[in-house]
């Protein structure tokens, strides 16, 4: 799958060890297409299955992330022809998330098993390099390969649109960017070529640069009219209750999902790492081990944005990103040694009016 260079996980191994010791069950895969509420529309070849998971999975589960998400791979125990149980969820190549809001688990699963992002911006006002760097961040925690397309591109001039992509490339060098339109024939060719089949896709972007109108186009192809897949995108676009997976004609499939805008950065620094490679690399020519890179002695990075070798504007980005990631991570430290606290005082009073009793 193009530059993604993580492990690619056996599933035909892992499947057949599974059913070989649950063989008392005839066990089906299937992708996970829809997720509802307390149930999943599993795609098995040409199979609709509505699945349940096993009970057992329910309880035992100690966080969301052990839970079916849109994405997953499956195996389910068919029991009428379109329904089943799900008895297993397969290992994931990556998992799209972010911070479970008032939720008691931290982190909440979008989607799994997205091997690219579109990160799409408009031509215009919206159009931000620190936002991009906020989403390249998530697809390399996520282990999810980025590309960068840059929408609306009708309402540029031709200077105006080289100096959009000469910002991007001195900013994301390495990093595949795309020009489009919706608005124009021909406006969605490079992303239609690139597009490969059989993998996984989702956008990330903000409100009104195009993602809706760039899935529609994307399925509208003559092949199929606009029957089915557009119908389905359609409804896809007006549910905002669940996310679903669609194929393209172009044969890829493309996670609708409302709520993939609200991704948050989550806790890794392996995505920092990987997003400022030109600061780690800079780092480890700083005095320090542990150089915070803000006022010390021999500081490579500062010394870096003095010479003009660094952008300013990556180091505060980067010190931003830091930033916030230690304050998420220190509150869900304090959080966790709340609830210790709690559960200590409730075994206190416990313990004290047994005493009590006696
Ligand atoms: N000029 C121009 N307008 C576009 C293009 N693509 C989309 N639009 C317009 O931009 C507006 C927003 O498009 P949407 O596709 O709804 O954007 P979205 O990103 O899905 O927005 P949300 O659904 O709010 O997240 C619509 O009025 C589109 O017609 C384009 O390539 N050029
Ligand atoms: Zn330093």
């Amino acid at each position: 799958m193009g530059s993604n260079s993580t492990k690619k996980i056996d599933y035909e191994k892992i499947v057949s060890e599974i059913k070989k010791e649950m063989s008392h069950l005839s066990l089906r895969m299937g992708r996970v297409v829809q997720e509802h509420k307390d149930r999943y529309i599993i795609q098995a070849e040409n199979d609709q299955i509505t699945g349940e998971l096993l009970g057992n999975l329910r309880y035992s589960a100690t966080s969301r992330l052990s839970l079916p998400a849109v994405g997953d791979w499956v195996l389910f125990q068919e029991f009428d022809g379109s329904s089943g149980i799900i008895h297993h969820v397969l290992p994931r190549q990556t998992i799209l998330k972010r911070k479970a809001v008032g939720g008691k688990d931290d982190f909440q699963i979008i989607a799994a098993n997205i091997d690219y992002a579109l990160i799409v911006q408009a031509v215009g006002r919206d159009f931000s390099l620190n936002r991009i760097e906020r989403y390249l961040t998530i697809c390399h925690d996520s282990g999810i390969v980025p590309i960068v397309v840059l929408n609306k591109i009708d309402l540029a001039s031709e200077v105006e649109l080289s100096e959009f992509k000469k910002l991007i490339q001195d900013r994301f060098r390495g990093v595949q960017t795309l020009y489009t339109s919706t608005h124009e024939p021909g406006g969605l060719d490079s992303l239609q070529a690139l597009m490969e089949s059989n993998a996984t896709y989702c956008m990330l972007g903000s409100s009104g640069v195009g993602k809706s109108s760039l899935i529609n186009a994307l399925s509208g192809s003559e092949l199929f009219g606009t029957s089915e897949i557009s119908e389905s995108v359609q409804r896809g676009k007006h549910t905002t209750t669940h996310r679903e997976i669609v194929q393209l004609p172009n044969g890829s499939f493309m996670i609708d999902n409302p709520g993939i805008r609200e991704v948050g950065i989550a806790d890794s620094k392996k995505g920092l790492e990987l997003t400022f490679h030109p600061i780690q690399m800079l780092a480890e020519d700083c005095k320090f081990k542990d150089c915070s890179h803000q006022a010390e002695v021999g500081c490579a990075v500062l010394a870096a944005i003095e010479s003009g070798a660094l952008d300013p504007e990556l180091y505060e980005n980067y010190m931003k990103l830091n930033r916030e990631q230690e304050r998420f991570t220190t509150s869900l430290h304090e959080r966790r040694k709340k609830e210790k606290q709690f559960g200590k005082m409730i075994k206190q009073t416990m313990q004290e009016k047994k005493k009590w009793k006696r």
